[in-house]
């Protein structure tokens, strides 16, 4: 079934240009999820461009780890795969609904020495920030972010109706609270990662750039290592049309510098 709305076509339009019919196209097919089974008890369906996005974290020798926006959970248990001997995460999660759903995800997939060392959380990411105690505390950091989703919205007659700018101008805003909350969480020399499966570049680029200005001596720029997709002007964006089918997915990756005094 094909839906239409014509603030959203011409937004999308505008930004992709020729491309934007293919992109489309890819957008409406359904993905194709693939078994990740490493270090699982049973396999867990992931788009592979999810895989890359959690594989992406610089995963620290030791010390705690922050899945910030985690449910229902299929990154977590890639970190939760990787992390070392001496490493915990913490996946966090507001909403108490997916919550429950992610506390399930990790209790069927993680063997039991991962399990116990990963704890669910419920706190708001954007407002930990404001937390002066919190400050420093991660050694690494993944924050999959609340996102325009456009292949949901495509796909979904309602979603679709009601879209207009104001979702992607809306969503960045929530964005750039939560990344902003995330770097201050993070401690000197530490991995961030920022994640979506937006293609608005409004958010994704729009939201890595006013971190880039704001945190202008502290921020690294740490370009991810897969070579899926192409290059943005912060990260990498992996689109369904020229991808097989995965994504979207777009990454950023950032690490914090340690302040000269
Ligand atoms: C893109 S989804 C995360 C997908 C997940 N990382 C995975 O791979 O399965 C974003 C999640 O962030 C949660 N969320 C939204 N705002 C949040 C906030 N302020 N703090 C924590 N979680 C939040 C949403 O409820 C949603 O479950």
């Amino acid at each position: 079934m094909l839906f239409l709305n014509d603030q959203f076509e011409s937004y999308y339009n505008t930004i992709y240009g020729k491309r934007w019919a293919g992109l489309r196209e890819s957008l409406i097919k359904e993905s194709e999820p693939i078994p990740y089974s490493d270090g699982l008890v049973t396999p867990y369906m992931l788009d592979h461009a999810s895989v890359l996005a959690a594989l992406s974290l610089r995963i620290p020798g030791e010390g705690p780890i922050l899945d910030a926006c985690a449910a229902p959970g299929g990154k977590s248990l890639v970190i939760a795969s990787i992390m070392c001997p001496q490493s915990t995460l913490l996946s966090n999660e507001l909403s108490g609904e997916r919550r429950r759903r992610l506390v399930k995800v990790l209790d069927e997939h993680l063997p039991p020495e991962k399990r116990e060392r990963v704890t669910v959380s419920g706190f708001d990411a954007a407002a930990a920030g404001g937390k002066k105690s919190e400050h420093k505390r991660f050694a690494a950091i993944l924050l999959d972010a609340p996102c325009s989703s456009e292949r949901h919205v495509i796909n979904n007659e309602k979603a679709l109706a009601e879209w207009t700018p104001a979702r992607p101008r809306f969503l960045a805003k929530r964005q750039w609270a939560l990344l902003s909350s995330a770097f201050l969480l993070l401690q000197p020399g530490a991995s961030l990662v920022y994640a979506t499966c937006a293609i608005s570049p409004e958010e994704n680029d729009g939201v890595t750039s006013r971190l880039v200005d704001k945190y202008r001596d502290t921020v690294i720029l740490d370009p991810p290592d897969f070579s899926e997709g192409g290059e943005t002007q912060y990260g990498r964006i992996i689109l369904p049309d020229l991808c097989g089918g995965m994504g979207p997915m777009y990454v950023a990756r950032f690490k914090k510098a340690f302040l000269t005094p």
